[in-house]
């Protein structure tokens, strides 16, 4: 099935072993799609051609499609309603039958993407689609949903990329990368012919840099950070850091094991991303700026309220009922594809 002639690993929900009857801890909830992944072949060498479904099932048991645990709407906070509402919202916009390859974003409003794509009606269509991470927290997501995995090697061109914020100006130009994937994230946007932000409606706002004080996430070569932190001194950082990790003695090591620096300006830069961004990336030893600038088509924001708001890049805005998707999710209970 894939346009792209390779043929990716078969997932794991094709081991009948992972998958228990109905009867199972591990039933699946309404909505749930029993159809298995089909996979044509491509005639072209398949460099993971001789990896088994068995030998796959033996990688850990991190990679077994145990499954998403919906938690019952009435049980989240009010901020984690709002992050479910603006998911459910924007995928049912955004996602359509024919789309083949959704990229899949990272951090905590992700998660209620991957839930709704495993309802009704968008799980019809899971078994004849690719879903590519952004990194390690979004692969789990994928593979424990038993949903196919791909990655951006393999499909260069992503139908639509759904991914968090930390905030979001008046353009729909974002701040990304608090949970540092900024660079696999922006590959998947830039790739993806739809980039659609989901967020709750903290981030909603007019001038980067208001809400979100932490400053722009810099992916940097190991090597090179002491010099790029000194250049963007030089530039005008107020205030650069290096991330330390938590429960870990030195930096926060990214998917692609490279740094990330910080890096707080004053409102002035802020005020135009696409020219902090352009002279932010020319320094040497920067890999990506967690600056997303022109890329999004919309970003959906939830409300405490249970309101979810669309804002379009054309400077539209609309209210969209999201209250209504809530069905399976009002219930809660184990999903997967
Ligand atoms: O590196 C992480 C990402 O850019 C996230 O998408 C961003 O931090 C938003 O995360 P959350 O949805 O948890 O606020």
């Amino acid at each position: 099935m894939s346009s792209s002639g390779l043929q990716p690993l078969a997932p794991l929900s094709e081991n009948p072993k992972l998958h228990p009857g109905p009867g199972s801890s591990n039933a699946t909830a309404p909505g749930h799609n029993s159809r298995r992944a089909s996979h044509s072949s491509s005639g072209r060498p398949d460099p993971l051609g001789s990896i088994s479904h068995a030998s796959a099932s033996r990688i850990g048991p991190g990679v077994i499609p145990t499954g998403l645990r919906i938690v019952p709407h009435g049980e989240l906070t009010a901020e984690e309603k709002a992050k479910r509402l603006a998911a459910y919202a924007a995928v049912d916009a955004h996602v359509k039958e024919h789309h083949k390859v959704l990229g899949i974003g990272s951090g905590s409003t992700v998660p209620y993407v991957v839930e709704r794509l495993c309802q009704e009606p968008h799980c019809k269509a899971n078994s004849d689609r690719w879903f590519v991470p952004t990194g390690f927290q979004s692969k789990e997501l994928i593979v424990k949903a038993g949903l196919n995995l791909g990655d951006v090697d393999q499909f260069p061109t992503i139908d639509v990329t759904i991914d968090g914020a930390d905030e979001v100006d008046d353009e729909l130009n974002a701040i990304k990368g608090g949970g540092a994937c900024q660079l696999r994230e922006k590959v998947l946007a830039e790739a993806a012919t739809h980039f659609i932000i989901v967020a709750d409606s903290r981030k909603d706002s007019k001038v980067l840099g208001t809400n979100w004080k932490q400053g722009v996430p810099i992916e940097v070569a190991p090597f090179a950070w002491a010099k790029v932190f000194v250049n963007l001194q030089k530039m005008g950082c107020e205030k650069p850091t290096l991330r330390m990790g938590k429960m870990k003695a030195g930096p926060v090591v990214t998917d692609n094991g490279n740094f990330v620096i910080d890096a707080v300006f004053s409102e002035s830069y802020m005020r135009d991303p696409a020219e902090l961004l352009h002279r932010i990336k020319m320094l040497t030893g920067v890999l990506e700026v967690g600056l997303f600038t022109g890329m999004a088509e919309a970003a959906y924001f939830g409300a405490p309220d249970g309101t979810v708001t669309c804002r379009w890049q054309d400077g539209r805005r609309e209210k969209v009922d999201a209250v209504a998707r809530l069905d399976v999710a009002e219930k809660g209970g184990q999903l997967s594809n």
